[in-house]
């Protein structure tokens, strides 16, 4: 049995679609307003579970409006992401990633081949960054035992710009909140009990990452991305970038990539491993990538992003869920825990 989805069919040659100027396709993701579950609805809740979970099946990826999170915040996390970036080199090196093991910090470009960890080798991504991990931690055995590894490893703050580690604080417990919400839903969308999550989530180990893809003064090595396709390890992603050119696509089950971009204020949202495996492959966790700019605008398409990665208890299980199998659907996957799962695609990545 697999640990981890990686069948060969998702290193497979991409097959072309109908394609766009970008060279992905017209197809479009879903858009989903969240709305009535948060006004707690329960027909409206459950109209919007039951989008959620086709989208889930089909793609992996919907957009969600009507998320409640609020613009300015969004916009004061997106600007100050972006003024970190422009600091000078020594001063993002000061909080330099400490050690490859250790989610924390930044990684200047080439640091990271997302690739890698589905067995794609590839150069370095074109990206840089800062991850940044849980934000309120209360202490205790539980956070400082031997298997909590590096998961509650204090954060790095830059000094500049001011207010970073503030406006990273607390769009880190939004997005927290935002992402618990979903899993609310995705509950539901999986005919079980709403709050089945909770005891696996409610010390979870999730991240924020702000990325900046630089301009490109040259060009891109053979199969150099701004990030190589690869799926989230997580239970979903929140989404946030701006409209540079050279974006985010999504693989298609039929094999072709298709542009992801939302409009302004909503968010990108897409499943990770974890709901892949705990669902038994009834829900995608979908190849993504972040492909570079046409050669023509490559040399001004610089883009940001602001990603949080929603991911569980370092401790939780993840094996079928029980409304998943069934004698005519035996399980797919052995059972792990999180960290390990994390670990081994983490660590993958870094080689
Ligand atoms: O920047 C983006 O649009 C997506 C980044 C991404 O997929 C990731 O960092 O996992
Ligand atoms: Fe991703």
């Amino acid at each position: 049995m697999p640990s981890i989805p990686s069948s060969p069919d998702r290193r497979e040659t991409l097959v072309a679609g109908p394609a766009d100027a970008n060279g992905g396709t017209m197809t479009g993701i879903p858009v989903i307003d969240i709305s009535p579950y948060l006004q707690g609805s329960p027909e409206g809740g459950r109209e919007v579970a039951n989008q959620i979970n086709k989208a889930c099946e089909e793609i992996g990826f919907f957009i969600i409006v009507g998320h409640g999170v609020d613009q300015p915040s969004v916009d004061r996390t997106y600007r100050t992401a972006a003024d970190f970036f422009q600091s000078p080199v020594e001063d993002k090196l000061r909080i330099r990633q400490p050690d490859p093991s250790i989610s924390r910090g930044y990684t200047p470009l080439k640091g990271e081949s997302l690739s890698a960890g589905l067995g794609m080798g590839a150069p370095g991504d074109l990206k840089e960054m800062i991850d940044m991990g849980p934000v309120d931690i209360p202490g205790g055995e539980y956070y400082e035992r031997p298997e909590a590894g590096h998961h509650f490893h204090p954060n790095l703050w830059p000094e500049r710009p001011e207010g970073f580690e503030q406006t990273m604080k607390s769009y880190y417990r939004r997005m927290n909140r935002l992402a618990n919400d979903l899993m609310g839903l995705f509950a539901l969308a999986l005919d079980l009990p709403e709050d089945f999550f909770y005891d696996k989530l409610d010390r979870n180990m999730s991240a924020l990452r702000i990325i900046c893809y630089p301009e490109q003064a040259e060009a891109p090595e053979p199969g150099q991305l701004r990030s190589g396709a690869h799926t989230d390890y997580g239970t979903l992603t929140i989404l946030m970038s701006d409209q540079a050119a050279g974006g985010l696509q999504a693989r298609h089950r039929d094999g072709y990539w298709v542009d992801v971009t939302p409009q302004p204020g909503s968010y990108v949202v897409n499943i990770g491993d974890v709901m892949q495996i705990w669902t038994n492959d009834r829900w995608v966790s979908t190849l993504h990538r972040v492909v570079n700019p046409p050669a023509e605008l490559a040399s001004t398409a610089r883009r940001h992003s602001v990603v949080f990665f929603h991911q569980p208890n370092y401790d939780a299980v993840i094996e079928t869920l029980p409304s998943c199998f069934g004698p005519s659907e035996p399980r797919k996957y052995d059972s792990f825990t999180y960290a390990e799962h994390w670990t081994r695609k983490w660590m993958a990545t870094k080689a």
